[in-house]
Parts: C-alpha cells; structure tokens; sequence
C-alpha cells in the first residue's frame, strides 16, 4: 500500500536524527536509474529540514547488459562510481551519503567510509521503509549479537531438515545492520536488523539443506523442493536437489567464476517487523527482499564475495540464502533455537 510524503519525510527525520545529522553538515543524496521518485523526494526534503546543505549526485547505471536480473544486490563489484573521480570526491567531502542506488559491496564504498563519510543505503519500495523505521532498540539487541559473534571461535547450525555447518570464525568482524549511521565512517541499511560475519577463509565444513520455504536471493523464490549445498573448506562444492536446485546452480555456474561458491556472510534475522511472507505479496522486481534477509529467527548465509569484511574475493555473483527453523550455536551457546531467538538481553 502506498504511504503519503509527510508519513515518509517523518520516517527520514527519524533515521537521520538517529544518523546523528547535524544542522550545517552536507548530506549527498545518491541516485540512479532505478531510484524511487517518493524515497529520493522525501529524502531532499527531510534533509533539508534538519538544517543539512543537501546534494543529489545522479549516476549512469551500469552492468545492465551483463547482470541477468535489475536486483541491485546481484550482480557486484563494479558501480557507477568505479574510476569515477569526480564523484567519489563529492561523496568523501560528504558528512552523510544516502544510497539510493545501491553501491554495497563495491571498493568504492569502502574509499568513502574511510573518509569518515557515513554511508546509508535505502533502496526498499517507500511503505517498506515506513514499516521498518529503526529504533535504539534494534541497535541494542543487534548490537547484543554481535557482541557474542566477537567473542566466539566457531559458528554450528543445525536442522531437521539435514543442515549441520560448522563456520570457524575469527579473521573478520562482526557486522551489526540496525538502519541508520550513527558514528563516523559507519555504512549500514535501512531497512535491516541482523548480525552477521565471515567464516575463516577456506575453513567452513558440512551440509546445508535449503528447505521447503527457505528463500533464494537474488531469486525470490521460496524453495519448492529442498536444495543440498555440501561444504568443504569453505566453498559449495556440490548443489543437487529439484528444480530449484538446478536454477541456483545454471544461475551461479553463468557466472563463470569458482569464487562465486565461497561461503560469504554468516548470521541470523533480529528483525521483528520483518516478516518471511512478504515476499510473497510482492512483484519480484519490486524489493531486494530485506523483509527475507532480516525476519527475525532466520539463519542467513551468503555465496560469493567477502570483500565487504576486508577479504580479497569480490566476485559478482551475490546469493543470499535465509533459511527458517535452524539452530544457531557459537562455542556451544544456542543463540537461536529452531528460529527462535535466544536473546538473555531481550528489552
Ligand atoms: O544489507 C545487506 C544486504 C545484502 C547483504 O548481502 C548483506 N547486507
């Protein structure tokens, strides 16, 4: 359902207030082809309203002739930015970036965030966002996760359904998604609300079983007929199964690229306003499917990329798999238990 200019320029106030946006501070509103009228006009607006010197830099959109679909969390690595100097020049100088076209996982971003420059991408349709306006509480229980994700050695998810993957973890951080930037440098989503991290390179073991309702990414698809992805040293060497099986795999294998089955990101959904059905009320191409990835109580991992942690894999090819009713332990300690949450800090 649509939602009116004043409820959405209420929700921008909020995230940028929550952002930390000072009166006299440059905000850059990013945007491309595929930026939505009401979340970039509503964006100008509340920025402005906050006292912000407000820009909007219009990029040309690229890829369009190699990606296989216009999700703009599928095909990675190269953006509108990259070798762009001009633009990346304006964006460093900015206080707050508002990505409105999508430059996750990009080196790009990274050059930006180092900055200091805060970085926030919003690319849901506009009553996504409003449903989801993140709060303080979700950065405290996001930020609770993370936490234990700091401190443990090994990830182990378990399922009925057949999934038993140990994720040795260590060489990269942890990273807390809550929805707005409230400290320099910081890059995060809105909507969102999961911990997640990386595995150790090249050490991630066993099977995961993608089952009945399980949802592939950049798909949309909840899996009819259950997917086995088997794991060794940290890449999927093996995916059989149905239909839905043979689609991840010919989709994947397009890619020509062996970094395209490492396991990437780790973590699981904190978002309670999130909800697994929603994408089933909506046209695939109208979402990226944050309702997927952040539901709380799921078990998300990821294919492909680990150059947002700071590794050297920045393959193009970006799937991202939640899967329902897992058990999640680090070192031992469940912290979610057949998709239920176990949060000792629960507000
Ligand atoms: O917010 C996001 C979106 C996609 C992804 O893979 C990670 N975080």
């Amino acid at each position: 359902m649509a939602i009116s200019d004043h409820e959405l320029i209420q929700a921008w106030k909020e995230v940028l207030t929550l952002s930390k946006l000072e009166p006299g501070q440059t905000v850059t509103v990013l945007t491309s082809a595929a930026t939505h009228p009401q979340t970039l006009s509503t964006a100008l607006t509340a920025a402005a309203m906050l006292g912000a010197v407000v820009n909007r830099l219009d990029l040309q959109p690229v890829n369009g002739e190699k990606a296989l679909s216009r999700d703009s969390l599928a095909y990675l690595g190269t953006t509108p930015l990259t070798g762009n100097k001009a633009a990346i020049a304006a964006l460093k100088a900015s206080d707050l970036v508002l990505d409105l076209m999508t430059l996750l996982f990009s080196p790009e971003q990274h050059e930006i965030l180092a900055a200091g420059t805060k970085i926030l991408l919003a690319v849901e349709p506009p009553e996504v966002l409003a449903r989801m306006v993140p709060t303080l509480a979700d950065r405290a229980r996001v930020l609770r996760a993370t936490a234990k994700i700091e401190k443990a050695k090994t990830m182990r998810v378990v399922s009925a359904a057949g999934t038993e993957l140990t994720c040795p973890m260590g060489e990269f951080p942890a990273i807390a998604e809550y929805g707005f930037c409230d400290t320099p440098g910081r890059w995060d989503h809105w909507p969102s609300g999961f911990a997640l991290t990386w595995p150790n390179e090249k050490q991630t073991q066993g099977t995961i079983v993608i089952d009945r309702g399980d949802i592939l990414l950049p798909m949309k698809r909840y899996v009819a007929e259950p997917i086995t992805i088997t794991v060794k040293d940290g890449f999927a060497q093996s995916i059989t199964g149905g239909v839905d099986a043979e689609l991840l795999a010919e989709y994947m294998e397009s890619f020509k690229d062996p970094e395209a089955y490492a396991i990437s990101h780790i973590g699981w959904g904190l978002q309670p306003r999130a909800s697994w059905t929603t994408l089933a009320l909506y046209d695939r191409e109208a979402t990226i499917g944050m309702d997927a990835r952040a539901f709380e109580g799921n078990f998300l991992f990821s294919l492909g990329p680990n150059n947002e942690a700071g590794g050297s894999r920045s393959t193009t090819c970006h799937i991202d798999i939640p899967l329902r009713k897992c058990t999640v332990s680090l070192d031992g300690e469940e912290v979610v238990r057949v998709g239920k949450v176990l949060d000792q800090g629960q507000e």
